[in-house]
């Protein structure tokens, strides 16, 4: 027996020795990988530097240029006022000044003008002739004067529209821009008075003022081309940065931030709402406030009309690094209604699925591609947090409600629930029945905004073990999917009695959430993890060891506004929290020696024993 115990404490050593060993291996790895990342780090520092000044230099190129353009616009308007100038038949400066001459005309033109011989069979020629009679009506006046000033607001806006159309960069290229048409209208007038006036004005009088006319269509031509190469390069760059940036932050390993703005909904239309929300291109989004537009970026913004498709597409890169061994968390944040659980889980009959329906089924996908090479155990558990009490999806609601759940960390300080169910999926068909069975016991009531308003926090678990084949090595990702409840105001969801408790617990839990956001963006020494139950089960994914995904999702409509900024404040914050994900990988002999302590530990015999 003594002699037993002194094996098992040799062997024990032996494997103490070993362990020991691994681990000054994995220190020096690491510091080499630190040392690695820092130097990258520096590296892309410079890049995106580098950047920068290239877009700030690209900026002010796209400054000067714009402003030549709006010179050259300012002179196109001088131009085109002498033109119309020049294109004045004789009778309108008769009008002003009392039968004047033009000045190039010949003696016998004005002759001619005088006796109002030239001036055909117009209002015009009318006034002329009261005129030449010295007794000049004041209706007449009246209506020359009106006419003049409708061709003056006229002449106004069509100047404002060759502006506005030089500014606009989407000017459709296929139409006749409105300067090319005005123009061309100018020279048809042109044309057309000449021939009234034919002894006025001289063919080669016509040619000149044609020809500078065309000049002055090619000018225009060239600057809107110019303008529309500027303002898509201005474009193409804007979201290059943006795209070097996202890369630059994810290397920090900032947490992501995804807003998603759901289409108005007939409640807010049929409220007389309309939309106060744009995104400005895939990274802004712009809110119209009383104070004027605010913007928001975000590593991606989704408008209402992308498809849930879309929207996995770039949140299923996530699922592989569950797969590879990573602390991965995908969660919705939101006002009430806002489409959270949209995204998370998809409409009511799942005609739309969601991130979790396809999560389950890429999760599988993958692993049926590597089937060959690893073996895979997926296991799950489901909890809701609701008035501040953690239950049992996976359970009946009478059991769930007796089970005590309580939130530990293992040592690499991954969150675990100790006291839940924990079930095995073989395929997406199991995990996703799995699903089902654990929403069918979620607690979800009708309020005012929502009619299927989710009352509680959902949080899925999901594990996934795979051992390499090959060199027997074992990982062990973690893949969460939390469907946060909705920020609510009382008054504005007509909250009462059960629901408003429901609603207070809610906001309680998500203004502890929101603390311990505001502590790790500001880098403050304590954070108040502790201070409820979901910033517990959450503290692996803020500021832990997870790579973290959130959505913001919110509402398009002006009636929404100030819970719009809140959210759009609240995900600002989650964008500068820094993670520190790692891949909870063992090597063959470490997952061996650890099965082997704990066979020695609880007694049982070991493959050496035997
Ligand atoms: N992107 C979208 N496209 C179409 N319909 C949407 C979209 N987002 C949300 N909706 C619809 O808006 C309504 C509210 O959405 P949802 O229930 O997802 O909101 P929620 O934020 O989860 O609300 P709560 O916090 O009250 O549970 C639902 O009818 C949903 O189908």
């Amino acid at each position: 027996m003594v002699q037993e115990l002194e094996e098992n404490y040799q062997m024990a050593s032996k494997a103490y020795q070993t362990l020991n060993g691994v681990n000054q291996r994995h220190i020096e790895e690491k510091t080499t990988l630190q040392e690695r990342m820092k130097s990258e780090a520096a590296h892309w520092d410079k890049e995106k530097n580098k950047i920068l000044d290239l877009f700030s230099s690209k900026l002010d190129l796209l400054h000067s240029h714009q402003a030549s353009t709006l010179q050259e616009l300012q002179i196109t308007r001088l131009e085109l006022g002498k033109v119309q100038d020049m294109l004045k038949p004789p009778e309108a400066e008769e009008e002003h000044q009392q039968c004047p001459l033009p000045e190039t005309a010949d003696i016998s033109q004005q002759d001619d003008a005088a006796e109002g011989s030239i001036m055909p069979e117009t209002e015009s020629g009318a006034q002329a002739q009261s005129c030449a009679d010295g007794k000049p009506s004041l209706e007449d006046a009246q209506a020359r004067l009106e006419s003049l000033k409708e061709n003056l607001y006229k002449r106004e806006r069509e100047i404002t529209q060759l502006l506005q159309w030089n500014t606009d960069s989407k000017g459709d290229t296929a139409n006749q821009p409105p300067c090319s048409a005005l123009l061309n209208a100018v020279i048809l007038k042109g044309l057309d008075v000449a021939a009234r006036h034919s002894e006025y004005f001289t063919t080669e009088r016509v040619k000149v003022v044609g020809q500078q006319l065309q000049q002055l269509q090619g000018e225009l031509q060239q600057v809107r081309e110019e303008n529309k190469r500027i303002i898509e390069n201005y474009n193409s760059e804007r979201i290059m940065r943006k795209k070097y940036y996202n890369i630059v932050e994810d290397m920090k390993g900032r947490i992501r931030v995804f807003c998603r703005i759901r289409p108005m909904s007939r409640t807010e239309m049929g409220g007389g709402g309309r939309p106060a929300v744009d995104c400005l291109d895939e990274y802004s989004v712009t809110v119209e406030t009383p104070r004027g537009l605010k913007e928001f970026q975000f590593n991606k913004v989704f408008g209402g009309a992308s498809s849930q498709e879309e929207v996995f597409q770039d949140t299923s890169r996530l699922i592989q690094s569950a797969i590879d061994g990573f602390n991965v968390c995908i969660f919705a944040y939101g006002q009430t209604g806002s489409g959270k659980t949209f995204t998370m889980i998809g409409d009511k009959d799942l005609k739309n699925p969601g991130i979790m329906p396809r999560a389950f089924r890429k999760l599988f996908e993958i692993i049926q591609e590597n089937t060959s090479k690893f073996d895979f155990k997926v296991s799950a558990y489901m909890l809701e947090l609701y008035n501040d009490r953690l239950l049992d999806l996976f359970v009946r609601p009478t059991e769930a409600s007796s089970r005590k759940i309580e939130i530990k960390k293992d040592k690499k300080g991954l969150v675990f629930a100790q006291g839940a169910e924990i079930m095995g999926a073989r395929s997406a068909e199991e995990l996703f029945a799995l699903f089902e069975h654990g929403c069918a016991n979620r607690h979800i009531a009708a309020t005012k905004i929502n009619l299927e308003s989710s009352r509680s926090h959902l949080i899925i678990g999901i594990t996934i073990e795979s051992t390499n084949l090959t060199n027997g090595s074992v990982s062990h990702g973690k893949l969460s999917l939390v469907d946060l409840a909705g920020s609510e105001r009382a008054a504005k969801t007509g909250a009462k009695d059960d629901q408003l408790k429901e609603a207070n617990s809610i906001n309680k839990s998500l203004s502890a959430l929101g603390d311990v956001i505001f502590a790790l963006s500001t880098e403050q020494a304590h954070v108040p993890y502790r201070n409820n139950k979901l910033t517990v089960v959450m503290q692996d994914s803020l500021g832990g060891n997870a790579k973290t995904l959130m959505f913001v999702n919110i509402s398009p409509s002006n009636c929404n506004i100030e819970e719009t900024l809140t959210s759009l404040a609240y995900a600002t914050r989650v964008k500068a929290i820094t993670n520190n994900a790692q891949k909870n990988l063992e090597s063959k002999e470490i997952a061996h020696l650890k099965e082997i302590i704990l066979k020695l530990k609880s007694g049982q015999p070991t493959e050496e024993d035997v």
